[in-house]
C-alpha cells in the first residue's frame, strides 16, 4: 500500500459512512494504547502537534493519555490554521481540559528555548502523510528540538517521523502507523494499529478512484488528454457517438474514426470526425487509423464496429501495429477472443460483459462475488491486461488485485451504456492513468451518472441520459 492509498481509503471509507472523526479517534487511541503498553503509565508526556490531521491524531492521543499520565500539548503553528473539522473538534476539546497543559508555539524562538528534560515520552504529531517538501519553520525547529532528546526521552512518531523522507526528520524510537505498512516507509521501526477499516476497502471502487484519476495536468489545449475512438459500421452509428461524446466531457480532444455512412450522421462540434470511405472499417483504412493514433494519448476500439470480415482484419492488423493505451470493447473483443496474443502485455483494458467474457476465456463468470473476482483476476493475469467484467457489480482486475464497483442500476441495461463506459475508461487512459485506475474510475463514474439519472427519472432512461450526467457525477467525486 502506498501513501496515496491513505487518502483513497479515507474518501472511500466516507462513502461507506465511516467518518474521519471515527478514524482520527481510533488513530489517536491506538497511539495512546501502544505508548502505555510499551512504557507503562504515570508518564510525563509532551505531545508536539502540527495543524493538520497528524496533529489531530496527536490531540486525541493526548486526551487518551491524560487519563493516567501527565500530558503537555505543544501546538506548533497558528491554531487558526487547524483545517479539518475533526482536528478542530479535538483541539477545542483539549483546550478546555484542566488536566492537560496546552502551549501554543507560533515561532521558532519560543521553541528553541524549550526544556523538555523532565518528559519521559515525546510524541511527534507534527507532520504526516500531508508533508510537502523539506520541513518549514516553525515545524523545523520543533523537529530539531525533539531530536535534542533522542536517547534521553522515548520519542514516538505518529504515522511517520515528521520530516520524512527528508534528512531533517524526527529521530523516533518508532512510529505508530495506521491500518497497514506503506511501501514508501524505510529505515524506521513501525508499529501498526488498525483504525476501523473493513476489509471491503481493499476491493471497493469508490469516488476516490475518480478523484485521483481526474488529474488535469496541462494548462494548454490538448495537454489534458487526446482520445481516438474507432468504431461504427453499416449497422451501428449510435455506439461510437456515445463513446466519443462521453469522453469529450473529460479530455480536450476526441477524434472519431468511422465509416462515411456513420460520419455523415454525426454533427457534434465537440468531436473531430474522420471519414473512412465505404460502409465498414477495413484494412484500407489502417494507415489513416495508425496516423491518427500517433496524434493521441489513448484509443477506444470497438463501439459499433460490427463483425464483417474486412473489419475483423482491420482490428487484427491495428492491434498488431498500435501500442498506445487502449480500451477494447464490443465486437473488437470477438477478434481478440480468436487470438489473445493480440493484446498480451499492452496497456489495455478489456470491457466484456458476461457473454463476451465467456467468448474470450471459455468460462462463464458464475458464483459469489469473490469467486467471480478470482476468475477475472486469473484471466487478467494470464492475458497480462486489465479486465473490466461488466455486470450488476462490475469486477475489475489487473491480475494482481481485484476490485468491484457497486454504482449503477438496472436502468443501465439500456443499450449503449457499455459504449459510454468504453469512452469514459478511454478518457481516463488519455489523462495518463494506468489501465487499472482508468478502469476503476470509469466503472464508478458511469454507474454513478446512471444513479443520478435514476434519482430523477426512475429506471427508464437512455444511454444519452447517462452521458449528460457525467459532469455532475464527476463534480460530486471531486
Ligand atoms: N487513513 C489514515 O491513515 C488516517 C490518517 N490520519 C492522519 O492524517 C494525517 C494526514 O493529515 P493531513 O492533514 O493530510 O497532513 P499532515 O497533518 O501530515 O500535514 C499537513 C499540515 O502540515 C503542513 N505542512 C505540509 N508540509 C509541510 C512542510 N514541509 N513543512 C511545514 N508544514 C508542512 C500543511 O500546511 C498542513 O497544515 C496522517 O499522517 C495521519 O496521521 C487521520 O487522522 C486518521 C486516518
Ligand atoms: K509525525
Amino acid at each position: 500500500m502506498r501513501i496515496e492509498d491513505v487518502y483513497i481509503w479515507d474518501i472511500n471509507a466516507k462513502w461507506l459512512g465511516i467518518t474521519p472523526f471515527q478514524l482520527m479517534e481510533n488513530a489517536g487511541a491506538g497511539v495512546a494504547r501502544v505508548i502505555e503498553d510499551r512504557f507503562g503509565k504515570g508518564l510525563k508526556v509532551a505531545v508536539f502537534c502540527g495543524t493538520g490531521n497528524n496533529g489531530g491524531d496527536g490531540f486525541v492521543a493526548a486526551r487518551h493519555l491524560s487519563f493516567e499520565n501527565d500530558v503537555t500539548v505543544f501546538l506548533v503553528g497558528d491554531e487558526a490554521k487547524i483545517r479539518s473539522e475533526e482536528a478542530k473538534l479535538n483541539w477545542n476539546i483539549l483546550k478546555n481540559l484542566e488536566f492537560v497543559k496546552v502551549e501554543i508555539l507560533k515561532d521558532s524562538s519560543q521553541i528553541r528555548s524549550l526544556d523538555l528534560s523532565n518528559f519521559d515520552v515525546i510524541v511527534d504529531a507534527l507532520l504526516g502523510a500531508g508533508t510537502k517538501g523539506e520541513p518549514r519553520e516553525p515545524i523545523r525547529s520543533a523537529i530539531e528540538k525533539i531530536n535534542e532528546y533522542s536517547g534521553k526521552a522515548k520519542i514516538v512518531s505518529i504515522d511517520l517521523p515528521s520530516g520524512y523522507p527528508s534528512e531533517v526528520r524526527v529521530k523516533c524510537d518508532f512510529a505508530v502507523t495506521f491500518q497497514w505498512d506503506k511501501e514508501e516507509f524505510r529505515d524506521f521501526e513501525r508499529v501498526i494499529v488498525k483504525i476501523g477499516y473493513p476489509r471491503e476497502l481493499y476491493h471497493l471502487v469508490g469516488p476516490a478512484h475518480v478523484k485521483f484519476a481526474f488529474r488535469r495536468k496541462g494548462e494548454h489545449k490538448g495537454q489534458n488528454g487526446k482520445l481516438l475512438v474507432i468504431g461504427g459500421s453499416e449497422n451501428y452509428y449510435g455506439a461510437p457517438y456515445l463513446a466519443a461524446k462521453a469522453a469529450s466531457y473529460l479530455v480536450d480532444l476526441v477524434f472519431l474514426l468511422t465509416p462515411e455512412t456513420v460520419a455523415r450522421k454525426i454533427t457534434d462540434p465537440n468531436l473531430i470526425v474522420r471519414e473512412a470511405k465505404g460502409r465498414n472499417l477495413s484494412p484500407e483504412h489502417l494507415n489513416m487509423a495508425l496516423e491518427l493514433a500517433e496524434r493521441v494519448d489513448a484509443i477506444v476500439l470497438g463501439p459499433g464496429i460490427g463483425t464483417s470480415e474486412e473489419t475483423k482484419e482491420f482490428v487484427k492488423e491495428f492491434l498488431r501495429r498500435c501500442d498506445k493505451p487502449i480500451v477494447i470493447d464490443a465486437d473488437a473483443l470477438k477478434v481478440v477472443a480468436e487470438d489473445l496474443s493480440l493484446v498480451k502485455g499492452k496497456k489495455a483494458v478489456l470491457t466484456p460483459h458476461a457473454g463476451e467474457f465467456y467468448r474470450l476465456f471459455g468460462v462463464r463468470p458464475e458464483g459469489s462475488l469473490e469467486e467471480k473476482a478470482k476468475l477475472v483476476m486469473e484471466k487478467a493475469r494470464e492475458s497480462d491486461v486489465v479486465v473490466l467484467l461488466k455486470g450488476p457489480y462490475d469486477i475489475i482486475s489487473d491480475g494482481r488485485g481485484w476490485y468491484y464497483n457497486r454504482t449503477g442500476n438496472r436502468g443501465m441495461t439500456t443499450g449503449g451504456t457499455g459504449d459510454v463506459l468504453a469512452g469514459v475508461v478511454g478518457a481516463f487512459l488519455a489523462l495518463g492513468n494506468e489501465p487499472l485506475r482508468a478502469a476503476q474510475a470509469g466503472a464508478f463514474l458511469v454507474g454513478y451518472a446512471g444513479d443520478l439519472v435514476k434519482e430523477e427519472k426512475g429506471e427508464a432512461f437512455t444511454a444519452l441520459d447517462v452521458v449528460n450526467k457525467i459532469v455532475e457525477a464527476l463534480r460530486r467525486c471531486e
